[in-house]
């Protein structure tokens, strides 16, 4: 049992945690708490400016500027939540792996992994120990967040160990992530090394996240759509759990509780295009669950039972539509998430590139306004 150091936000002298920490917590705060996957980046003027010239990997390994970027969308729009400024691969990039990021396509590996030798390799060139090794500007860059961000808590996050996976094994972006599921079943050892070895990363990094200062941490499996109920439960679970079990063991103490009593940070798992892995999903334990624009949040918490906090799920579409259609569905969803013990308003996705920020900005301030209809 790891207990964050004195200087972690959530320890050092901040009596109440947040409005997203409570709601995690299944506690509905007052406020409804909202932030957006993807709100720095893009969208933002301030942030193309702030990244011109400047490759996408290069911009996350600078502490002073993934720190700026992280905080820009919470200076503009007063989002409840910081999410760090990174990306899924930088793991993989601190421990050596040859990726680069390409606009408008995405994370590409010159060297995909296909093969049992691939998996070997990649294990013996680039262990956990690389990781660890190479996280200073990771942890600096968390550092120099929460000295700014105060009361407002950050969320860590990383990429989902089959997502990660999918990716080497692809080499890139991939509609239906074939290969990767074929290597699940052709080479199923290979497999179960290489998802172990992506679960370590993954959890090294999100580890290093939180006990510089993250509140928070988000699991994100993207991919895990496009696997069938039985080859989640068989072949990748397990490796998420792992992950998730590195963030699990840290505690933190907060002053303001009587019996002194060490908290677990809370977590958060998200996919796309997974409802039919929700049940599933649940059984990994994290405190809540992303749920994407597909699926009223009623009827996810229905299938849960009604006892799992839950985030989303405004369908990225709205974003664009006249004021009035995105406040009706504003309202839906406000009242769809009334279903669940608490609620984290977000997107049912990342926030896209072309989105008017002065949208997202008016969507927080609605989403104050109407948070307890
Ligand atoms: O070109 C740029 O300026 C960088 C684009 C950018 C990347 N990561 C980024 C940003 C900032 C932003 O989204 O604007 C920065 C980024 N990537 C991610 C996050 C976490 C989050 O979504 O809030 C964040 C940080 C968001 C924030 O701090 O607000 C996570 C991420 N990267 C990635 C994935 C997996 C996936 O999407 O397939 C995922 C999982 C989340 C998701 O499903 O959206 C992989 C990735 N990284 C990247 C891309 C975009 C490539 C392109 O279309 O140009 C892509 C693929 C894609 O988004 O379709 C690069």
């Amino acid at each position: 049992m790891n207990i964050l150091p004195a200087t972690h936000p959530l320890a050092a002298g901040r009596t109440a945690s947040s409005a997203l920490v409570r709601a995690l917590q299944g506690v509905r705060p007052d406020r409804l708490p909202v932030w957006f996957m993807r709100q720095a980046g893009r969208s933002l003027p301030e942030y193309r400016q702030l990244r011109a010239g400047t490759p996408m990997l290069d911009a996350c390994l600078d502490p002073e500027m993934a720190a700026e970027i992280t905080l820009q969308p919470v200076r503009r729009h007063g989002v409840d939540a910081a999410i760090f400024f990174s990306d899924i691969v930088i793991p993989l990039k601190l421990a050596g792996v040859e990726v680069d990021i390409v606009a408008g396509r995405g994370p590409v590996f010159p060297r995909p992994v296909r093969t049992a030798a691939d998996v070997e390799r990649l294990c013996a060139e680039h262990p956990a120990e690389s990781l660890r090794q190479a996280i200073a500007p990771i942890r600096e860059a968390v550092q120099r967040v929460t000295a700014e961000l105060g009361a407002t808590p950050l969320i860590g996050f990383a990429g989902a160990p089959f997502t990660l996976a999918a990716y080497l094994v692809e080499g890139g972006p991939s509609r239906d992530h074939l290969r990767a599921r074929a290597l699940m079943h052709t080479d199923p050892e290979a497999w179960k090394r290489l998802l172990a070895w992506a679960a370590e990363l993954s959890g090294v990094f999100l580890e290093a996240q939180v006990s510089a200062g993250a509140s928070a941490a988000q699991l994100f499996d993207s991919w895990a759509g496009s696997l069938s109920a039985r080859d989640y439960t068989a072949h990748v679970s397990p490796s998420s759990m792992h992950t998730l079990e590195r963030v699990r063991q840290l505690r933190w103490v907060d002053p303001a509780s009587a019996d002194g009593e060490e908290q677990p940070v809370p977590t958060i798992h998200f996919a796309v295009g997974a409802d039919h892995l929700l049940e599933d999903f649940a059984r990994l334990g994290t405190n809540a669950l992303g749920i994407d624009w597909r699926i009223p949040l009623d009827e996810a918490s229905a299938r849960l039972g009604g006892g799992v906090p839950l985030q989303g799920n405004l369908n990225p579409a709205f974003l664009s539509a006249p004021e009035q259609a995105l406040e009706a569905h504003l309202r839906e969803v406000i009242q769809a998430g009334r279903s669940a013990p608490a609620h984290v308003l977000n997107l049912g996705h990342g926030v896209p590139p072309e989105t008017d920020p002065e949208v997202l900005s008016w969507l927080v301030q609605r989403a104050h306004a109407l948070g307890n209809i």
